[in-house]
């Protein structure tokens, strides 16, 4: 769909520079996604991953982030092992609704209500960001903490449009359960994409 050079704006990586590569095409559908004109990959440009890993070889960060959409919608072996060939640390960032290929440095697991993640990603995932839209996620959270590996960061990150009233319960949560940390959407605080 896109690709743009900027900040990882959340979770673990959050603050570096990073290409950021967005595949077109999403069948869990949020309600509150905030990229929903990525789902219908056939109103996207198709693009070969030389010219992908060529322009983003033409920025000096060599951290890559795989998003969408949904990525995994995608084969990805061939893509990642180019751009890792290429020198890249390559990152996803999946809700792990469908089947995992790829060859991934971190996995930013991003569990949905809406399509499930499929059973083999839990131990495979780096970092567990849930979403938090209203109180019932914390319960929701800590499902999905209890399937991920003993070393997998834990992030709490307010749906953007419910921050205002979510990051104050977020705040008294992770205070309460510190074995969980807070992700902002920082791009979106400082007007980067
Ligand atoms: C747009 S999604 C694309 C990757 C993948 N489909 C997924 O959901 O993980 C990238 C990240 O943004 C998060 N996200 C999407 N819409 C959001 C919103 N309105 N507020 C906060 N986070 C959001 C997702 O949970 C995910 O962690
Ligand atoms: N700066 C920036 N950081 C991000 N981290 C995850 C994003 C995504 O949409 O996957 C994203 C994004 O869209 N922009
Ligand atoms: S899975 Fe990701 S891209 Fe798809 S609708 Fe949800 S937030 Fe948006
Ligand atoms: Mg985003």
């Amino acid at each position: 769909m896109e690709s743009f050079y900027t900040i990882q704006g959340e979770g673990f990586h959050q603050g570096r520079a990073a290409y950021f590569i967005r595949l077109g095409g999403c069948d869990v559908g949020c309600f509150w996604c905030d990229v929903k004109e990525s789902w219908d990959a056939s109103k996207h440009p198709q693009m070969t991953i030389d010219t992908l890993v060529q322009e983003a070889s033409a920025f000096p960060g060599r951290l890559a982030v795989i998003t969408g959409g949904e990525p995994l919608m995608h084969q990805l072996d061939a893509l990642t092992g180019a751009l890792q060939e290429a020198g890249f640390e390559t990152n996803i960032e999946t809700s792990g609704s469908s089947e995992l290929s790829g060859s991934w440095d971190w996995i930013c697991l991003s569990p949905k209500k809406f399509k499930a993640p499929l059973p083999g990603i839990l131990p495979r995932a780096n970092e567990l960001k849930v979403i938090i839209f209203n109180k019932s996620d914390f319960e929701w959270a800590e499902q999905y903490a209890a399937q991920v590996s003993p070393s997998c960061k834990l992030y709490l990150q307010p749906e953007w449009d419910k921050s205002a009233q979510m990051t104050p319960l977020i705040i008294d949560y992770i205070k309460a359960n510190p074995k969980w940390e807070l992700s902002l959407q920082v791009h979106k605080y400082i007007n980067v994409p």
